[in-house]
């Protein structure tokens, strides 16, 4: 063992089987230990084959603190230049995101900020969005692309991305998200842009910059048939593919992804129940995004009893973006989770751990187990139910990734 903790405490190892002995698979008086990066004990400290002293080179005492996997943020755009904090101040008085969307505001005017910044001023104004993600306890991160809009732009997004994770040691997943919107200079011809997003796609997965593809199916998006060209071009390349579906209205977003056997349908406050069947066949993951939905003011609710009723996985993001949900702490996204959609404190744990990692079909992460990434947080709570009720605050002690302390 290259190190252990031993916590008189409880190493809670929430149960990627939602059956599970307890409602979070919690351990008391547990104890981690790990060698290069893989966890080799996951267990009670009186199942230990030894004393800690006489296994380990480095001893971690945690003093009863509980220990979590590391959380799995499965949906984020922050790599973005600018922000919006002035339409944020304009919706207060009246307009809706779609009316500054169609305005020529919201998305678009990211892309305008994102495409003037160099790669490294991209970098550096990332990076700090990236850093608060891990200091609360995220150990994977996946990051959009979708600011670009054009084949250089979402390129340099999807480099930074890249460079994100070896700043800070730690697994960022990419996604390729062009089909995002319609950028100015394709003059409403949307067709035309889904044929060009269509051509980056390859030249991108060409350079390893691509892990999965998205698309924005929605009214003021992209419809069924353009994501459907999109996702024909992913599947043609190999590539695993989720999507923002059914966020404003019902698209038919989450069936359509369920049908290319998607990683994720994400957003979903307006699923249908059809939609709800066909992910629960396809094994496709609902990703609850409540920083979107609390700062839209949304009111519908996404189905979350039928996700329930159907078993089909609910994982919780903090979908980080300038518009709609500038977010930076994703235990804040659980809190979220459980006071908006009603979450249990379990599920939403659950949602920012294995069902996030499942989200990005990572099924080596995101539960404290022998063989999986020593990825984990020791916080300074007894219980898990406390890191979906405070508000705010730094409830971290330390953060490891890989076996290696980041936080
Ligand atoms: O407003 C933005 O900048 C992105 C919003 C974000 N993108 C999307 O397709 N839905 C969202 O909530
Ligand atoms: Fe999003």
């Amino acid at each position: 063992l290259d190190a252990a903790t031993d916590d008189g405490g409880s190493a809670a190892a929430p149960s990627d089987d939602r059956d599970g002995a307890s409602r979070y698979g919690l351990i008391e008086a547990g104890a981690l230990g790990w060698r290069d990066g893989r966890i080799v004990f996951a267990g009670r400290m009186d199942a230990l084959p030894a004393a800690p002293a006489d296994l380990a080179a480095d001893v971690i005492d945690a003093g009863g603190d509980l220990v979590t996997p590391g959380l799995v943020d499965c949906h984020t755009h922050l790599v973005f230049a600018g922000d919006r904090a002035s339409e944020f101040e304009q919706r207060l008085t009246g307009d809706s995101y779609e009316d500054i969307a169609r305005a020529g505001g919201g998305i678009v005017s990211t892309v305008r900020a994102t495409r003037a910044a160099s790669e490294d001023e991209l970098l550096a104004q990332s990076l700090p969005r990236a850093r608060a993600l891990v200091a609360d306890g995220v150990t994977t991160l996946e990051v959009k692309s979708g600011y670009g809009l054009d084949f250089a732009n979402e390129r340099k997004m999807l480099r930074v991305a890249r460079a994100l994770g070896d700043a800070l040691g730690v697994p960022v997943r990419t996604t390729f998200l062009g089909a995002h919107a319609l950028p100015p200079e394709f003059g409403g011809d949307a067709d035309g842009y889904i044929d060009a997003v269509c051509d980056w796609l390859p030249r991108l997965h060409a350079e390893g910059l691509v892990d999965a593809v998205d698309a924005f199916c929605e009214r003021i998006g992209f419809t069924g048939t353009q994501t459907r060209r999109v996702f024909e071009a992913a599947r043609a390349l190999g590539l695993p593919v989720k999507l923002h579906a059914d966020q404003l209205s019902d698209g038919d977003g989450a069936a359509l992804v369920a049908e290319f056997g998607g990683l994720s349908a994400d957003h979903v406050e307006h699923t249908s129940a059809a939609g709800v069947r066909a992910m629960a066949a396809a094994g496709t993951v609902a990703v609850l995004l409540p920083g979107a939905f609390h700062v839209l003011r949304e009111t519908t609710l996404p189905p979350i009893d039928a996700f329930r009723e159907a078993g089909v996985a609910m994982a919780v993001a903090t979908d980080c973006n300038p518009g709609t949900s500038p977010l930076m702490s994703l235990r804040q996204g659980m809190q979220l989770a459980c006071t908006h959609f009603r979450l249990t404190p379990a599920e939403a744990l659950r949602g920012a751990t294995v069902h996030g990692a499942r989200a990005l079909g990572l099924g080596d992460r995101g539960v404290l187990r022998t063989g999986l990434r020593a990825d984990f947080v020791r916080w300074r709570v007894r219980e898990p139910a406390a890191l979906c009720y405070w508000l705010g605050g730094d409830l971290v002690a330390s953060v490891h990734c890989g076996g290696r302390r980041v936080v």
